[in-house]
């Protein structure tokens, strides 16, 4: 079990488990629009052994049961996304009364069960219609998302105890436009220049138009990686630097300074959209609370054979997760203490963390795993960082995205033949960390 007590943390932390629409509802049915997820998975090549979220964990059905391993499980909040497609099945214009009430029933659900629903307006699943006119590409997809943040706010906003309207604004944009790991698939520098500003102005749009409706509570959820050189030698340290650049510095800067990175935008160059310097006070609209994903460190060295972002990553020696992630615990502590020293002092929340594993393994190292990150959150604490809550990563195994499910990161497994949920050992850890007892269910 795990080393800390609840008494740790404070009475009023908040623990959590958190999913996304995309990786759990299955449920393509009821008027749910296509997503560029559906067909990013349905084109062969792009998700491992063609996997595709159809199904996933059928959450779309078996939501209560879901609602109430959170309950038996002792935490405080449920951390889940919204599905664009499923409440706007074309991305705008006529709701979707069945998704409507699909959320109504489930956010209904946990609030009789005592659990605070913790939203994400945006995990990954755009509407395709929106895709077939340019998707985050084009500068209209902020006053799309602005109108169905309003209608989000406007149906389930007064039982909301938090709204964030991005999940990782890096993964929306370099990751899907510029490696062309996630959808749409692009490998393009403009593409992903461009996304890298409408993801943050369509934030802020959407935070302005909130504000306006009266909503509170509203943030965003960034993912930080502490990003390293290779070497001491001054080209991998400069590589490590720019790394930290694009992937941390880019959205810190922007949300928190009104201002883009020198050295990203250098490598960005002539591709950033014209006059985006006129959007960054939208951009960088005040916020109520920040949430921190973190999992791992990487490693980088110079590449000088590239013309733009000339850096490579390099794999590390630390023990890796199945995933093939770094176990690095301290980076927790680093990116929590940096963030409230040099950015904001907001509320923050760590939104995501966790360990992959692969079938059958009920990893021994994911209660040490959590351990060792709770006890960086509790660093950050004791260093002034205004830490008000953490939610484990995931609730379930689910759709991992380009690895489908072979990664697993559940707290309680999912047997895809049968749908059935079974606790994992570290589900049992915040059980007893969060009742005090380990109540076999
Ligand atoms: O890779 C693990 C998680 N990372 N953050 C976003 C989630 O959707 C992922 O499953």
């Amino acid at each position: 079990m795990f080393t800390h007590k609840r008494a740790d943390f404070g009475q009023d932390f908040i623990f959590g488990a958190a999913t996304a629409s995309y990786q759990i509802e299955g449920g393509q049915t009821d008027g749910r629009g296509s997503s560029i997820w559906d067909t990013f998975s349905a084109t062969p090549g792009n998700v491992r052994d063609g996997d595709t979220g159809r199904v996933a964990c059928d959450h779309y059905n078996r939501w209560p049961e879901d609602l109430d391993l959170l309950a038996d499980g002792g935490f405080d909040a449920y951390r889940f996304s919204f599905a664009w497609p499923r409440l706007i099945p074309e991305g705008t214009g006529a709701a979707n009364p069945k998704g409507i009430d699909f959320y109504d029933r489930l956010i209904d659900g946990m609030l009789e069960r005592g659990l605070k629903p913790f939203a994400t307006l945006y995990h990954w699943d755009l509407p395709s219609a929106l895709q077939d006119r340019g998707g985050w590409m084009n500068r209209d997809i902020a006053a799309w998302f602005a109108d169905y943040a309003v209608l989000v706010n406007s149906r389930f906003g007064d039982r909301l105890a938090a709204t964030a309207t991005i999940n990782e604004p890096w993964c929306v944009a370099y990751l899907s436009h510029m490696l062309g790991i996630h959808a749409p698939g692009y490998r393009d520098i403009r593409a992903a220049a461009r996304v890298s500003h409408n993801v943050l102005l369509t934030h802020g749009t959407a935070i302005a138009a909130l504000r306006a409706e009266g909503a509170k509570n509203l943030g965003i959820v960034c993912n930080f990686e502490s990003a390293q050189p290779a070497s001491d030698s001054p080209e991998d340290r400069e590589a490590g630097r720019l790394w930290d650049g694009v992937f941390n510095r880019w959205y810190l800067d922007g949300l928190f300074k009104g201002r883009y990175p020198d050295d990203v935008l250098a490598q960005f160059g002539p591709h950033m959209p014209q006059a985006y310097t006129d959007d960054m006070a939208v951009v960088s609209a005040p916020l109520d609370w920040f949430g921190i994903n973190y999992y791992s460190r990487s490693l980088w060295a110079h590449d000088p054979r590239r013309s733009a972002f000339p850096l490579r990553q390099v794999e590390g020696p630390l023990e890796k997760t199945a995933i093939g992630w770094e176990i690095y615990p301290q980076g927790l502590e680093d990116i929590l203490t940096r963030i409230s020293d040099d950015y904001t002092k907001l509320p923050l929340y760590v939104t995501e963390n966790g360990m992959a594993e692969v079938e059958g393994t009920d990893d021994p190292r994911r209660v040490a795993y959590y351990d060792a990150h709770l006890g960086s959150v509790l660093a950050a604490r004791q260093r002034g960082a205004d830490v008000r809550g953490y939610f484990g990563w995931s609730l379930l195994d689910n759709f991992e995205w380009a690895e489908g499910y072979d990664k697993r990161f559940g707290l309680v497994h999912v047997d895809y033949q049968t749908q059935k949920r079974t606790p994992k050992t570290s589900y049992r850890a915040f059980q007893t960390l969060l009742t005090g007892a380990n109540n076999p269910r």
